[in-house]
């Protein structure tokens, strides 16, 4: 490993390896997984289930510890849970017994910010992703897709530096998923915040990330990066140009027709 690299990664895992034990058992999830992810950058990680995806995340997250190797986040080894890091989870993790704004506002309260300054940011990132109209509805009260958005609003309200998102649009229907790619995009754009997104929809992966890493399954570990020329994202090319189906016919073939 150069130490360059390391310096200069946002994140930079090293040979990480995560074996679950089980009574009877034990199970290699991850086998010596290596890659880095640099500040700004939108990177997801693609493969079939059981590769480990949400394991690789949730060590990432701090969630879970690595059997072995180094994950380290702005240079420093990841020791726990971090404010450093937001989540967004497939299932939506809101809390039920608070509105839209305090949910938004939960980890603000948390830090005992100042009310004025939590209602500030909170109607920022509501309108950010078009909620201001919902501030004193419930989760219940809301589609699945206005759920991730609160969910990711919550998230970047606590100004992470790096948001892991696992699979976040797997359960919204195709047309509500299109726009919150499109919404993700944008926010991405303007907050600047460093991504790993985890998904097993290969368009997904392409139409969000500047690299893609591919993985293996039985043992989980990474097969090959994939990066998404910028060329792709130019102003009328989408999901149906030529380069883009091409694309994803490489990744597919990578997986080995899996999906
Ligand atoms: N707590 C656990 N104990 C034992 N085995 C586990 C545990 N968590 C995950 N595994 C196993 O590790 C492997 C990787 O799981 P993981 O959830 O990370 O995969 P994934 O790629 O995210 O899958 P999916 O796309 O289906 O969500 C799977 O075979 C799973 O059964």
């Amino acid at each position: 490993m150069s130490i360059t690299t390391a310096t200069e990664a946002k994140i930079s895992a090293r040979d990480v390896s995560k074996v679950y034990q089980t009574k009877k058992n034990s199970f290699q999830a991850l086998e010596r997984v290596s890659f880095d992810v640099f500040p700004h950058e939108f990177v997801s990680f693609v493969g079939t289930s059981g590769c480990g995806k949400s394991t690789l995340l949730r060590i990432l997250a701090g969630l879970e510890e690595a059997s072995d190797g180094s994950i380290q986040i702005s240079g420093s080894e990841i020791n726990g849970p971090g404010a450093d890091r937001g989540m967004v989870f497939q299932s939506y993790t809101l809390f039920p017994w608070l509105n839209v704004r305090e949910n938004i506002e939960f980890g603000l309260t948390l830090q005992n910010m100042h009310i004025l300054d939590k209602r500030k940011i909170s109607a920022r990132f509501m309108e950010m992703v078009s909620l201001q109209r919902f501030a004193n509805s419930f989760p219940k009260e809301l589609s699945g897709g206005m759920k991730q958005r609160v969910a990711i609003a919550r998230a970047l309200a606590n100004k992470p530096e790096v948001l892991l998102m696992d699979e976040p649009f797997g359960a919204l229907d195709p047309m509500t998923k299109g726009s919150m790619q499109e919404m993700l995009l944008d926010i991405w754009k303007k907050e600047k915040m460093t991504v790993v997104f985890i998904t097993h929809d290969i368009e997904e992966a392409i139409f969000l990330s500047q690299r893609v890493y591919v993985m293996d399954a039985h043992p989980g570990r990474i097969k090959q990066e994939v990066i998404i020329p910028a060329s792709l994202k130019d102003e009328g090319k989408g999901k149906d140009s030529q380069e883009f189906i091409q694309l994803k016919k490489q990744i597919i073939a990578l997986i080995g027709n899996h999906e």
